[in-house]
């Protein structure tokens, strides 16, 4: 029987094989006024859509009344602008007779058939300007039974069965397909309208097996089992499905399915296969970063197979619209994203229904709240919603549907009764110190990862932060990671800050190592071993100081990095940074802050440093002297960390390392880009080219102008090139130039 079903599709999907009149005798066409006709002639041609640019094409000699009769074409131009329409020679025929038409669809090309008194009977065929076409059968202008549209490439896109169905012969219920399509992941999906089968739609590749399931957005399915016994009827172009073998009782044999990773999670397993439920104390640093490498795939929602057991009803208020939709994020109170065009708030519904944001008022700071509207009850819509979030204070006009970009503030997540409620994913990463220079940008990224309950945070929470470190720990009422043991974790993933936090930002913390993770509920947690040590805090340097702890070596640098005497031959050479142990490729070993000014005071700073040289009658390589520690910050208005030329000794300064680092043109080291970091915020960080062997001195290429930069480096150039050791065009070692200046 089943291979009937499969023999019927690849006979309908085959644009030449023709239905048969005869099954479409039963059929009656709907009586739902919105149940559009093929065309209706107007009754006056100033209707909206009327057209009388077409032409009618008959076999035999068209009426002198200009009734359309016989078997004929209508065809339309390419429809423009009513106004601009070209007086087509060929499409006169509505002007000829003074008789306009209103097609079903502006872009209809091409209406075929059989003509009886000025409306279509039996087999029509309608073109479109895009290529794409539809087979049907009209009676009086309407379309009854199966109709087939198949795209420009001729393949079919969705078989649905209009009109009134057939008269029930027997008592048999009849399953009449409504809706085939061919989705991406080449899976039929059928809607069947038998009743026992409500709210369910049948998937299948050939028809063998079917897999009834719920529906959750276009890739997700719920509560899936396998049809065993199918029974089709097939009536030519048309197939009634029953189902013989009843479902299984049993919970155990439903799954959930991802067509998209095709990954099918059977019930009472776990849904989370990221890690397990048991404490892990081996391998930690690998287990951790394959988590966050799974909660990073933007591609694939590690989340998907989460559902709720209790579903609670979409809420409608009286106007239809459904409850309101608020989504808190506790830690964004207060902080204005308006300078960044990006942001934006993407939902997966709970149901399936496709939002539209319509309004958003913020009732209150830190929520948002929006009301929302069903879309339509295309079953096929998308049901990601993203609207753009949260200019403060703003009236802001309709939120725009648009797509997420790597920049986008989007949230992924589950919504019950109108609250996020589970797992919650958030992209787009935001600088942890709101006064910060770069505050206001939103940078690409996994941001956070946590659980809702019911609207609110609860339970381990982690914030991702540019440059790839992490912020962990128990969320506090309030949802923040506010307590006195939450921990900053550098992108290593091992060297860790563990103590008091604030929103975020480090009050009292000391070294700690994490010494096992596990997940529950697919969300990592963490233990730590007793933090010791000095204590460490935030707090962000300016143009006159450097935080207030210069002395105080981070545990990062102070982990991967002794300073000493260069072992580079030349009389400027000085110091230089030695690894204190292996270090594998890619690993951020050094911070690099220092003094912060801004793009106006680092400007004043620079003059005031020239003066002082022009005083004096300085050389050139005296200005690359004094700004030999200048690093820009282009990411934030153009600020530069600096460490004035005159401190640059262990003795002056040494919270952070990474301005001791010597050049090379072939080196083991380079810029990471930006880190923010748990004690001077937002700065830049250093990371490793390759392995790295203990004692190893480590470089960074400045990228300099190897034409007016400062004598050793334009001396050490030319001894490179000459030696053959590099080529002619030294690749820059990144956009902003290690310690390039702003001249
Ligand atoms: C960012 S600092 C590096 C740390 C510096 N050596 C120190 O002791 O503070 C840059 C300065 O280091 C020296 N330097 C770096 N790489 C060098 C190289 N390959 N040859 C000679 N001098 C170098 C130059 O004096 C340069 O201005």
């Amino acid at each position: 029987e089943d291979d009937f079903a499969s023999e019927w599709f690849s006979k309908v999907s085959d644009p030449k094989f023709q239905c048969s009149a005869s099954s479409y005798e039963d059929t009656e066409p709907s009586d739902n006024p919105n149940v559009q006709e093929i065309y209706k002639i107007a009754k006056d041609c100033k209707e909206l859509d009327a057209r009388w640019d077409y032409n009618f094409k008959s076999k035999s000699k068209v009426k002198k009344n200009g009734m359309f009769e016989g078997v004929a074409s209508i065809s339309m131009a390419e429809n423009v602008k009513r106004d601009l329409r070209p007086e087509h020679n060929n499409y006169k025929f509505g002007f000829r007779y003074n008789k306009c038409i209103i097609p079903f669809d502006q872009n209809i090309k091409k209406i075929s058939g059989r003509f009886v008194n000025d409306k279509l009977e039996g087999h029509v065929r309608v073109d479109f300007h895009s290529g794409s076409f539809a087979l049907g059968y009209a009676k009086g202008s309407k379309f009854v039974g199966t109709l087939r549209w198949f795209g420009e490439d001729r393949k079919l896109l969705k078989l649905e069965y209009v009109g009134k169905q057939p008269s029930k012969q027997s008592q048999e219920e009849p399953s009449t397909i409504l809706l085939l399509i061919q989705d991406e992941y080449k899976m039929k999906r059928l809607l069947t309208q038998q009743s026992s089968l409500v709210g369910r739609i049948l998937v299948t590749d050939n028809f063998q097996p079917l897999i009834s399931c719920e529906q959750e957005s276009e890739e997700i399915f719920h509560q899936c089992y396998v049809i065993e016994k199918v029974r089709s009827k097939i009536n030519d172009c048309s197939i009634d499905l029953k189902q013989i073998s009843q479902p299984e009782s049993d919970a155990k044999k439903t799954f959930s399915w991802n067509l998209k990773s095709d990954h099918k999670v059977w019930h009472g397993q776990s849904k989370f296969k990221e890690c397990s439920p048991e404490w892990e104390t081996e391998a930690i640093t690998d287990g951790i970063r394959k988590w966050i490498k799974s909660m990073e795939n933007d591609k694939s929602d590690p989340f998907w197979a989460e559902t709720f057991e209790n579903r609670e009803p979409w809420i409608e208020n009286s106007e239809g619209l459904p409850s309101t939709i608020s989504l808190r994020f506790p830690d964004l109170q207060g902080r204005n994203f308006a300078s960044d065009p990006h942001y934006g708030i993407k939902i997966t519904t709970q149901h399936g229904d496709s939002l539209k944001i319509v309004k958003e008022n913020w009732t209150e700071k830190d929520r948002m709240e929006f009301v929302a509207q069903t879309k339509s009850n295309d079953w096929l819509q998308t049901l990601d919603i993203e609207g753009r979030l949260i200019n403060f204070n703003t009236d802001n006009p309709l939120l725009r549907l648009k797509e997420p970009s790597n920049k986008t503030f989007y949230v992924q997540g589950k919504i019950r009764n109108g609250q996020l409620h589970g797992n919650v994913r958030r992209f787009g990463r935001y600088i942890t110190d709101s006064q910060s220079l770069c505050s206001t940008t939103i940078f690409s990224g996994l941001s956070f990862v946590g659980r809702y309950d019911n609207g609110q945070i609860t339970g381990p929470m982690w914030r991702f932060v540019v440059g790839n470190g992490a912020i962990y720990g128990i969320a506090d009422e309030n949802g923040r990671l506010t307590g006195k043991r939450i921990a900053f974790i550098y992108p290593d993933l091992e060297t860790v800050y563990l103590g008091e936090f604030d929103n975020g930002i480090m009050v009292k913390g000391q070294q700690s190592a994490i010494t096992g993770y596990r997940c529950v509920n697919g969300i990592l947690e963490l233990k730590f071993s007793e933090p010791s040590g000095p204590f460490f805090h935030f707090k962000a340097p300016t143009n006159e100081t450097f935080g207030d702890q210069p002395l105080l070596t981070d545990i990062l640098d102070d982990k991967y990095i002794i300073v000493k005497e260069s072992k580079v031959e030349h009389e400027v050479a000085d110091e230089g940074a030695f690894a204190t142990r292996d270090i594998p490729k890619s690993t951020t070993i050094t911070l690099y802050s220092g003094m912060y000014f801004t793009k106006q005071q680092i400007e004043l700073y620079n003059n005031r440093t020239a003066a002082a040289r022009a005083a004096r009658n300085a050389t050139a390589d005296d200005m690359w002297y004094d700004s030999k520690y200048h690093g820009s910050m282009p990411e934030c208005q153009g600020a530069t960390i600096t460490i004035p030329a005159h401190l640059g000794s262990m003795d002056s300064y040494r919270a952070t390392l990474g301005h001791k680092l010597n050049h090379q043109f072939k080196p083991n080291c380079a810029y990471g880009g930006v880190l923010d970091s748990p004690r001077f915020g937002f700065i830049r960080a250093f990371f490793t080219l390759r392995d790295i062997k203990k004692g190893e001195e480590l470089f960074i290429n400045y990228g300099y102008s190897t034409e007016t930069g400062p004598k050793w480096y334009t001396e050490l150039y030319k001894k490179m090139l000459e030696s053959g050791e590099i080529e002619t065009d030294v690749p820059k070692p990144n956009p902003f130039g290690m310690l390039e200046i702003d001249e």
